[in-house]
């Protein structure tokens, strides 16, 4: 009988031996917790036929432990109540914890007992109580010398210490790989973030240093402007948010870069959106980023402007054209400094200090419905507004000789200068495109100027003598088309007349056969010209 029975006992010591192997290689396998949760779960239904279990972990600040993984198909798994358990630190000092850590046998906890005030006491017992377990058996997880955490197993019948001991000295060498794994993973994921907001930092700053002329130099010497460039100094070196409003051309993004180069981020590049040229859709993920998949078509995470200008300023441009939806979310970022990626659930701090500028009445549109009161009054901190080149007449001339400096320096005239007459013309011009309109006019003039002296500029008058052309300031166009659109403004004053007296090519001075080239060339034809 003896026999028989250490023979049992041998081939079941044997058969626990090749389990446990089996396990073992199974967990050196597993290399994130999802696949430690499935070995684990299959392990322990095996080895010791227990189906409910948790893991849990000390937390990196060593002061508390946490639940890291848990049965999935335990019975209250949903429970909001276990939910709170599995997301809590619970402080390392808990009598009971201490009593697990500090033992190197698995310890068996009846759940009544844990409920006797006086006793060991585990504040999760009444949940566990309330979910018909009865007894806890738990047993610390180690690596060496140190306690990496503990594994709590419930309602376990097993009496078998030895396998237990051997179950959990395997699965704390596969926690510790894991963790150590999933700080790698976690750590490179961070690296490759900061390679990736580089190469955008890079590149947007490659394509700012294509746009960004010089700057330094912005032409006005009126009281109003005067004032301006008092308010920018007053204003650059707080972390204030500024709001500058003017009519279109005035000089908004000027004044914003002013504001940004005297501030003391100016070490960094000033972020700029525009929120009128971007499709409703696209804002979002443009001022916050997008995580992978978040909407069709984004396939990869994206960092977004307001990550862009950390440690920075974020120009937006054109406030008052953003969708209402977007203003709240606006209003929380410039609350709580803090955004989330669209369809990315992290909470991101940002430092970013904010510029807008708008040629809309912000108050008007607030009372319209169409702009966020809440919102406006959080941008209109420090607004500073700039005057229409209309009500600065006294800035024109030195303006104008700014602009002739600048493009004429790429021309082959050399030195140039206006006519007394252009220099009258300008300044009694309404300008409804402000600086922006008065600067391509220059540049136009140049293109078209017989001599190095500017004698009289062509100003855009239809036939009411009004301004027609303030919603094509924007487009760029090329000197063909300005050279076009010149040639056809000229020949519908002369009636279609192109030599002669009074003709086209007298009043642009220069020989008629140079012109009938050039309308030949540019296809310009009678009807077109609107003659
Ligand atoms: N005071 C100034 N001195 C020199 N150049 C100026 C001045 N003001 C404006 N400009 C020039 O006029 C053009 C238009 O200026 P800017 O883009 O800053 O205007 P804006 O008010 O932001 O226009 P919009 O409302 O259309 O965006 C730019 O090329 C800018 O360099």
């Amino acid at each position: 009988m003896a026999n028989i029975i250490a023979n049992e006992e041998i081939i079941e010591a044997e058969q626990e031996k090749t389990s446990l192997l089996l396990f073992s290689n199974e967990l050196a396998a597993a290399r994130d917790g999802h696949s430690l949760q499935t070995v684990v779960t299959k392990g322990l239904k095996n080895l010791l036929q227990i189906s409910e279990y948790l893991l849990s972990v000390r937390t990196n600040d060593q002061n508390t432990h946490t639940v890291f993984l848990h049965d999935n198909d335990a019975p209250y798994a949903n429970d909001s109540r276990f939910e709170l358990i599995t997301n809590k630190n619970i402080p390392i000092e808990e009598d009971l914890l201490q009593v697990v850590f500090n033992s190197e046998i698995p310890i068996r906890f009846s759940v009544d007992e844990l409920l006797v005030p006086g006793k060991l006491k585990m504040e999760s017992a009444g949940f566990w109580k309330s979910v018909g377990v009865k007894s806890i058996t738990s047993i610390s997880l180690r690596v060496g010398n140190e306690v990496i955490g503990a594994l709590w197993t419930f309602n376990n019948k097993d009496e078998n210490q030895r396998l237990m001991s051997g179950i959990s000295s395997l699965i704390a060498v596969a926690l510790s790989n894991t963790l150590a794994s999933e700080t790698i993973q976690s750590q490179f994921n961070q690296i490759s973030s900061y390679q990736q907001q580089l190469e955008i930092e890079n590149q947007y700053l490659q394509e700012e240093i294509q746009i960004t002329h010089n700057y330094s130099e912005i032409v006005g010497e009126c009281t109003p402007m005067t004032k301006v460039f008092e308010m920018v100094s007053q204003v650059a070196a707080t972390e204030s948010t500024v709001l500058i409003l003017g009519e279109t051309g005035t000089g908004k993004e000027l004044i914003a870069r002013a504001l940004h180069n005297s501030s003391q981020r100016k070490n960094k590049v000033m972020v700029k959106i525009n929120c009128a040229t971007l499709p409703p859709n696209l804002i979002e993920s443009e001022l916050f980023g997008h995580e992978r998949g978040a909407f069709t078509g984004a396939i990869d995470r994206r960092i977004g402007k307001f990550e862009l200008a950390n440690n920075s300023s974020l120009f937006l441009d054109e406030i008052g054209e953003l969708p209402l939806d977007l203003q709240v979310k606006l209003l929380r970022a410039l609350q709580e400094r803090e955004i989330e990626r669209v369809g990315g659930r992290t909470v991101i701090h940002v430092n970013v200090r904010i510029i807008a500028a708008t040629n809309r009445d912000l108050y008007k549109e607030v009372q319209a419905g169409n702009f966020r009161s809440d919102l406006f009054f959080r941008l209109n901190v420090f607004p500073i507004k700039l005057p229409p080149l209309r009500e600065r007449k006294e800035d024109i001339a030195s303006l104008a000789s700014h602009f002739l400096m600048k493009y004429a320096k790429n021309s082959t005239r050399g030195k140039m200068s206006f006519s007394n007459k252009a220099l009258k013309q300008l300044v009694t011009y309404s300008w409804p495109g402000n600086v922006r309109e008065l600067e391509h006019l220059i540049e136009r003039s140049i293109l078209l100027a017989e001599s190095p002296i500017i004698q009289q500029v062509h100003l855009p008058f239809s036939e009411n003598g009004e301004s027609t052309h303030l919603l094509q300031q924007n487009a760029i166009k090329t000197i063909d088309e300005i050279e076009r659109e010149h040639i056809m403004f000229v020949l519908k004053k002369t009636n279609g007349k192109v030599a002669g007296q009074g003709g086209a090519a007298s009043l642009l001075k220069i020989p008629s056969t140079t012109l009938n080239s050039k309308i030949k060339r540019l296809k310009i034809k009678k009807g077109l010209a609107g003659i």
